[in-house]
């Protein structure tokens, strides 16, 4: 296997949140080979940084120097550098596309870059890209910068001032309703918009950003594109930023690997689902006129859309003769009725990870009550009239409305032009499996 290598130059968090442990988890992360350089050991957790031991800089020159011997390096990417000794180390051991990530100041207030003159003398002329926050930009500029005006304006002084060939000025600090990055490359100003997340576990977003820039890079894709890549997994960073320790939680860039992971387990499930399916004689009987589907998500802690929601894009469908097809492929993200309503029950309880469609008869419900489940019947008719699309969310939101929570069947008798349908929830693919083989054996009879 060869895979690029890119380094992490920076400090050790000792809280794994920001600095070179987090720079490899996401360097590792999006496929490329993580390897660091220690200028710092900061004893850290979420409140703030206690103690700082500096790396001498001879350490950190044997340690570039040692990797640069063995390693063919794609790129790599500054963080916290203390002191002139160490900047000076940089400029002339690095001979690599770097990003420079201008930590100046740590959440909690503290200096992590001494001596100002000198990043700018020995860092800015070995960086490729530089990604100060709007705080940290206007430092370096000497001006105020809050808003996208001022963001544009000091990309492009940056840019002129310090020759750096790219500058990103992030809009994390900057009051607006969204968060645009400014990305300069000394023609064009792109701006990269995204949605303000409320969460507050932010710790060491600073660090994900720029070290996605430096393994995007070196994966080879262009610098927008490195720049939009590096935006996304930052914001899904902080959407599933870790609620650990008792100050700002760090943002968690493993997740959208660990998505991946889950979303292959989504999809062994439903095959083993259309298996059970297609072994059970009986389940022709479940099946209603306008057809089934089972919609299975990965771990309702982890779902943010449709688009972690799975179901048979062609349904479990009834054929003649009690023959009943599962109509692959598996497809995430397709808004099924049964997807759609799985979200709903997610986004409104947090819980259930599997729901299925299946035929009403009042023989059915009366089974799965004797299974254990509690049942709540909804009136079509209650529904408010032209809301296309939202009948789901709306039986959700009315269930819960009146009860407190959602139970596991849900049913209506339908109404002119709506079929009758039962739809049952589980909190796994298996206890959907038992309760529908019960249900089967029960019908059977
Ligand atoms: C070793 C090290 N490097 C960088 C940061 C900045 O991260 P943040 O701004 O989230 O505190 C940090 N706190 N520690």
């Amino acid at each position: 296997m060869k895979k690029p290598v890119v380094m992490a130059i920076g400090g050790f968090d000792s809280g794994g949140g920001a600095g070179v442990e987090s720079d490899i988890k996401v360097l590792e992360s999006i496929g490329v080979h993580g390897v660091g350089a220690i200028t710092a050991v900061t004893a850290q957790n979420t409140l703030g940084i206690k103690h700082v031991t500096v790396v001498d800089h001879n350490s950190l020159r044997k340690q570039i120097e040692t990797l640069l011997e063995d390693f063919k390096v794609s790129s790599g990417k500054t963080g916290m550098i203390v002191n002139g000794e160490q900047m000076k180390v940089v400029f002339e051991a690095v001979n690599f596309p770097l990003v420079v990530d201008p930590v100046i100041y740590a959440k909690d207030g503290t200096k992590l870059i001494e001596d100002l003159e000198a990043f700018k003398k020995f860092l800015l002329p070995r960086a490729t890209v530089i990604t100060p926050n709007a705080v940290e930009a206007g430092i370096l500029l000497g001006m105020k910068v809050e808003t996208l005006q001022d963001q544009i304006t000091a990309s492009k002084l940056i840019h002129e001032r310090f020759s750096v060939p790219y500058v990103v000025v992030k809009g994390g600090h900057v009051k607006s309703s969204e968060s645009v990055d400014v990305l300069y490359d000394g023609k064009e100003v792109i701006q990269l918009s995204s949605p303000r997340l409320p969460g507050r576990n932010t710790h060491g977003t600073g660090s994900i950003f720029a070290s996605s820039i430096a393994g995007m890079l070196a994966k080879g894709f262009p610098m927008k594109e490195a720049v939009r890549r590096a935006k996304s997994i930052t914001e899904e960073s902080i959407r599933y930023g870790l609620e650990i320790g008792r100050g700002i939680g760090p943002a968690d860039p493993m997740v959208p690997l660990e998505k991946i992971a889950m979303k292959a387990g989504v999809m062994k499930d439903m095959e083993i689902f259309a298996e059970f399916v297609e072994r059970e004689k009986n389940f022709y009987l479940l099946v209603p006129e306008v057809q089934s589907n089972l919609a299975h998500s990965i771990d309702p802690k982890y779902v943010t859309g449709i688009e972690d929601i799975a179901t048979f894009r062609g349904r479990i469908i009834r054929e003649w003769g009690g023959r009943v097809r599962v109509g692959f492929p598996v497809a995430f993200g397709y808004p099924t009725h049964t997807a759609r309503l799985l979200l709903s029950i997610i986004n409104k309880q947090g819980v259930g990870d599997t729901l299925i469609n299946i035929r009403y008869d009042p023989k059915i419900v009366e089974l799965l009550k004797r299974i254990g489940y509690e049942v709540v019947e909804v009136h079509r008719e209650l529904e408010p009239q032209g809301q296309e699309g939202k009948t789901m969310s709306w039986i959700v939101d009315h269930v819960y409305e009146s009860l407190g929570k959602i139970p596991n069947v849900i049913f209506d008798r339908g109404m002119i032009g709506k079929e009758a349908m039962i739809r049952l929830w589980t909190s796994s693919i298996e206890e959907m499996m038992e309760s529908l083989t019960s249900l089967l054996r029960e019908i059977g009879k």
